[in-house]
């Protein structure tokens, strides 16, 4: 039987976080609370909905109508609480300025990225490299080195309507530096459970490095400033 519910009664979503509260890490009373942002991007049906909502509901519901919204989710990863913000979002052909400079924002929104295409829809798998080069430059004109990115192909349950090889997939992954899943949100929630999981893995890689970089950074650029006024009390 296909369930049909209404995804903002499925989820819990918490309307403070919105793309513009950046990330951030929750302190409270006793511990700090990790918090995430995860931009879900594909072509259209390669289901991105299926894959959010086997996350955090556990459940294939079968179809999703068009909602597009960020949902909020405490999810607790090696005995610590992770507030997951999720935001599915399908891929846009629109190239207008006004859409450019959303999807601008909506990346800078995200911690990390799941990349999403259907292994039976090449199309949907053509789209990817683009979008990850994309994601990469915006990111990195912010600053940021290491963007974490997993790169998802779905519907691993339909392999006799296959038209993208595991080994394609892999591959396409491994140029990139993204991580590479074969899932089917429909038949398991394992699967999905793991992309979230190694999305998670490398945002905390990548929050670590760029404290880091920003620590050395921070001294050169004091160093840089003390000599420069060195260099003008003496002239
Ligand atoms: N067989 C199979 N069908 C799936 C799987 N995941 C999603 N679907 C189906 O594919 C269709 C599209 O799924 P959605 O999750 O709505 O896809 P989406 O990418 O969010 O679609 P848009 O909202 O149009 O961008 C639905 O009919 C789902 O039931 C899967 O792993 N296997």
């Amino acid at each position: 039987m296909v369930l049909k519910i209404p995804l903002r009664r499925a989820i819990s979503l918490t309307p403070e976080h919105h793309p513009s509260s950046g990330p951030a890490e929750l302190v409270g009373p006793v511990a700090l609370k990790m918090e995430v942002n995860v931009l879900v991007v594909g072509a259209d049906s390669v289901g991105k909905s299926a894959l959010t909502v086997r996350f955090l509901t556990r459940r294939f519901i079968g179809e999703y109508g068009d909602l597009e919204s960020i949902y909020s989710h405490n999810v607790t990863v090696d005995g610590k609480d992770v507030l997951f913000n999720i935001w599915d979002f399908p891929y846009s052909q629109d190239h207008s300025d006004e859409n450019f400079t959303e999807e601008e924002k909506r990346i800078q929104w995200a911690d990390g990225f799941v990349l999403v295409y259907s292994i039976c829809d090449r199309a949907s798998f053509s789209i990817i490299h683009q979008k990850v080069q994309v994601i990469k430059a915006a990111k990195e004109y912010l600053g940021l080195e290491k963007v974490p990115i997993v790169i998802v192909g779905n519907k691993r349950d339909l392999h006799h309507r296959r038209t993208v090889s595991s080994e394609e997939g892999r591959l396409l992954a491994l140029s990139l530096d993204c991580e590479f899943y074969e899932v089917s949100a429909a038949e398991a929630y394992h699967g999905v459970l793991l992309v979230f999981h190694g999305l998670l893995d490398r945002i905390k890689e990548s929050k670590l490095a760029t404290k880091k970089g920003t620590g050395i950074r921070g001294i050169v650029k004091s160093m840089s400033a003390v000599f420069a006024r060195r260099r003008t009390d003496s002239l």
